[in-house]
């Protein structure tokens, strides 16, 4: 049977949605999406915008790795982003506003879309995304995109080596998260074997620098309209993975469960890249219990 139709019961999934925004982040989910908007694209270090105001998190991978899929599926769009089959599709830095309301409050976030690294990248992507990483002050959270079907390879390395290098003079300004991503495109019997080999990979990296936050999320799609989290809560994976990443398998598949539910509640995942962006920083340093609280489902 496909990955994609495997259903856990919905009841199950919302009781533990419901835990999962109680718990997780300490208030009920009265929360609505409320949206997102393109706002600017820069080809060059000179065009990328100011844009003060409100924390950012920016989608790096390899060409092709689905940065921007990633980003309209958080953003709960379409296609508000452009994505293609042919690597190199995302040739600028571009900017989106996406918006969180709640009552009381409101809080929104800047997400970046990137060019792809690795053998489709161009040098000139290259210079661009290092001189935005390098300088910008409201950067809170770089996602790796790592495809689970190429597994991690050099160029991812060396781009999390880099950057975990970079984060050393930044004093807990942003973190690095990993997302494997496409682990629809993996053959049910390998699914964990790739996991598990990539997890392996991301731990022959420098250890000791809290930037890099060391358990992946997991993420694949069904269909090209649905453009949803496969429910991967249901596989059986042989062998038994680690149980950090089954807990970030379990809350994507709650995650998809949560967003069906309609507007009244948005998406663990969704809610975590706000929740984040807004807490982790140097303004925190101290007060964050640290990449726990990456895991909504304990
Ligand atoms: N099956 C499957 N396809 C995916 C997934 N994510 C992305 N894709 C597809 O992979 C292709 C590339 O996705 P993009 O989001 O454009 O990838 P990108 O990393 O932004 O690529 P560049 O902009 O070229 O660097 C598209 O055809 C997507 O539909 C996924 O989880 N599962
Ligand atoms: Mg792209």
């Amino acid at each position: 049977m496909p990955l994609a139709r495997r259903h856990v019961p919905t009841v199950i999934a919302r009781s533990l949605a419901s835990r999962l925004l109680h718990v997780g982040l300490g208030k009920p989910a009265n929360l609505r999406y409320s949206g997102a908007e393109f706002l600017a694209e820069a080809v060059n270090s000179e065009q990328i915008p100011p844009l003060k105001a409100e924390p950012e998190a920016v989608f790096l991978g390899r060409a092709n790795a689905g940065k921007s899929t990633m980003l309209n599926l958080v953003m709960g769009r379409h296609n508000l982003v452009i994505t293609s089959n042919k690597p190199g599709a995302t040739k600028s830095l571009k900017f989106f506003r996406w918006q969180l309301a709640a009552p009381g409050h409101a809080r929104s976030v800047v997400l970046v879309d990137a060019p792809g690294y690795g053998a489709r990248g161009r040098v000139e992507w290259g210079t661009l995304v290092d001189a935005y990483i390098e300088n910008r002050e409201q950067l809170r959270r770089i996602y790796v995109c790592i495809n689970a079907k190429t597994l991690l390879n050099r160029y991812d390395f060396s781009m999390l080596e880099h950057l975990i290098h970079l984060a050393q003079d930044r004093d807990g300004q942003w973190a690095i998260q990993p997302i494997i991503t496409k682990i629809d495109t993996v053959p049910l019997a390998e699914a964990s074997q790739n996991i598990r080999e990539i997890i392996r990979g991301l731990e022959g990296l420098p250890r000791g620098n809290p930037a890099l936050l060391r358990k992946p999320f997991v993420m694949g799609m069904e269909g090209r309209q649905g453009a949803k989290l496969i429910e991967l809560g249901t596989i059986r994976l042989k062998p038994p993975i680690p149980i950090n990443v089954h807990n970030e398998i379990l809350s994507l598949q709650i995650c998809q469960q949560v967003l069906q539910a309609g507007n009244t509640l948005v998406g663990c995942w969704r809610m975590r890249v706000v929740f984040w962006v807004h807490h982790d920083g140097p303004e925190r340093k101290g007060t964050i219990r640290g990449p726990r609280r990456e895991h909504c489902v304990q």
